[in-house]
């Protein structure tokens, strides 16, 4: 048996920075890793994804402006972009992270962590063997989310993709079915499309559900001129393999393709971690309070308040940098519980990640981009909330207009009738994504838009939007 301050149960970026935030604090720390060190992020979502993406949105870019265009000779070379894809998924080995956690000074115990009693975890090996640690002061659960594969008939026995499986590839299909229009479909699309497939997106829901919808429609477009199929309103209802896949529609409609991927969404990682042995009910969602303690059916941090969950499994954002975020303040929390130093938990207080719930930023890395910060009109309205809402359309920007030819793409900023501050921003187009941050400031700062008024934007750029969105709110 070993002891150590804290356990942190999975490293992926979140649980690898819990456990770095501890040893900071003077505390020891475990982390408990069953796969890579490093995570979904690192080998199988971020980096990747990113790194497919990023080749054919440097070729549009150089094709937009007729003195670079010129100078272009060929197409994509995806032997080249998958070659780059496997350097930033480090060829999946995690040397280099685990390097990293015994330069900094966290203990790594490989294998399945389970909760197994009160500030227990015994952890199974590869090979059977099992070792129990006990923490003095908390358990961290970071242990992320896998893809869903839906019940619909025949899918599983056809083997389709799922991200894992779309993001490590080698293979360019000629002709791929993406059933889910979320981010990872919508992504996935930009990037085999630009590979060579021919693609079809079934999104039954909707594409890109949580973003202002001129911003989905955008990309909607955009991908339709690249001649990829976008089907809205209706799911599969079988699916088949032999030799090719086949898709069947509720109305009666199929298609063929020679490779499927499933981006219909997420579950926890918590069916197998123990759950029963605090209370709660395998794979659920880990529900937490505002310091990211578990929380039972009751509402209470579960026992006394040793179960800690940062990261996608706690569901409060599924994103790398919101759980960095969460892993900062979980990590300093625990510290300042176990050193008897001053908890900060009020609401912005140092050990509350309280922009999960004001101002979570994300970029999709469509073509054209979007990136948004905080409310959009629909979730303003879920909220009780009365907004204002101001557009600008970025193609009359003197910056965007130089930055590409034909230029196409919008703003918006929502601004809070009460309290005349920015609660939401959306921006689509090309390379907007360098625009957020500027957003994310404005939100979680509070600036009071008279103030906004004086951050004036450098000319000639894409950030002159702020101005133009100002005006037009009549500032
Ligand atoms: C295709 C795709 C693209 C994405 N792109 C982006 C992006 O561009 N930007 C962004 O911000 N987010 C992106 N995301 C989301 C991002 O990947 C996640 O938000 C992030 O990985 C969550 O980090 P995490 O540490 O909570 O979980 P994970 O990264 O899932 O890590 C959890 C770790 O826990 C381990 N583990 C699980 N159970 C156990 C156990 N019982 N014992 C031991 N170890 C265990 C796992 O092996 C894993 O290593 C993307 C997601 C996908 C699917
Ligand atoms: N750039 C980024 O920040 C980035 C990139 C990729 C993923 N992510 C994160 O990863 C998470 C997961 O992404 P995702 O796209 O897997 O999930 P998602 O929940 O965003 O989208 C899944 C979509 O699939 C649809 N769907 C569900 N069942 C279906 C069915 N049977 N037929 C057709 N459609 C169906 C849903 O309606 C939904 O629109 C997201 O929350 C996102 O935040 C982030």
């Amino acid at each position: 048996m070993s002891e150590y301050d804290v356990i942190v149960i999975g490293a992926g970026p979140v649980g690898e920075n819990v456990a770095d935030r501890v040893v900071r604090g003077g505390l020891t720390a475990a982390i408990v890793e069953s796969e890579l060190v490093g995570g979904e992020c690192s080998y199988w979502a971020c980096m990747p994804t990113k790194a497919l993406l990023r080749d054919a949105a440097a070729l549009r870019a150089a094709r937009r402006l007729p003195g670079a265009a010129a100078a272009i000779t060929g197409g994509l070379d995806p032997a080249a972009v998958f070659a780059r894809r496997d350097r930033f998924a480090s060829n999946w080995q995690d040397d280099g992270q685990v390097g990293w956690l015994d330069q900094v000074g966290i203990s790594l115990v490989r294998g399945h962590g389970r909760i197994t009693g009160r500030k227990t975890v015994t952890v199974t090996a590869g090979d059977g063997a099992t070792v129990e640690l006990t923490a003095r002061h908390a358990v961290v659960v970071a242990t992320g989310t896998s893809a869903i594969v839906p019940a619909i008939p025949g899918l599983a026995d056809a083997e389709p993709w799922t991200s894992r499986e779309a993001v490590s590839t080698s293979r360019v299909p000629d002709r791929l079915v993406i059933v889910g229009g979320g981010v990872v479909g919508m992504e996935m699309a930009t990037a085999f499309s630009a590979l060579g497939s021919t693609v079809t997106v079934v999104a039954r829901d909707g594409v890109l559900p949580n973003v202002e919808p001129y911003a989905a429609d955008h990309v909607v477009a955009s991908l339709r001129q690249d001649g990829v199929e976008v089907l809205v309103g209706d799911g599969p209802s079988a699916v088949s393999r032999d030799g090719v896949v086949h898709v069947s529609f509720t109305d009666g409609r199929s298609l063929e393709a020679d490779e499927i991927l499933v981006a219909t969404g997420r579950r926890p990682n918590s069916d197998d971690i123990g759950l029963d042995q605090v209370g709660l009910t395998p794979g659920d969602w880990l529900t937490v309070d505002d310091t990211l303690r578990v929380l039972g059916a009751d509402g209470r941090p579960v026992d006394d308040g040793w179960l800690y969950a940062a990261g996608d499994v706690n569901h409060r954002a599924l994103l790398t940098h919101q759980g960095k975020y969460q892993a900062r303040a979980v990590g300093d929390v625990v510290v300042a519980r176990a050193t008897g130093a001053p908890v900060d938990d009020r609401p912005w207080g140092r050990h509350t990640p309280t922009a999960d719930h004001r101002a979570v930023p994300q970029v999709i890395f469509t073509d054209p981009e979007i990136a948004s910060v905080g409310h959009t009109v629909a979730s303003a309205e879920r909220a009780g909330l009365r907004v204002r809402v101001i557009e600008y359309d970025l193609a009359a920007v003197a910056g965007a207009s130089l930055h590409a030819d034909g230029y196409a793409g919008r703003a918006s900023m929502l601004i809070d009738e009460e309290g005349d501050r920015i609660v939401g921003f959306t921006a689509v187009g090309p390379d907007v994504a360098e625009l957020l941050h500027a957003a994310t400031i404005a939100i979680t700062a509070e600036v009071p838009l008279e103030r906004l008024w004086h951050a004036v934007p450098a000319y000639p750029t894409v950030s002159e939007v702020w101005l133009r969105l100002l005006e037009t709110a009549g500032l």
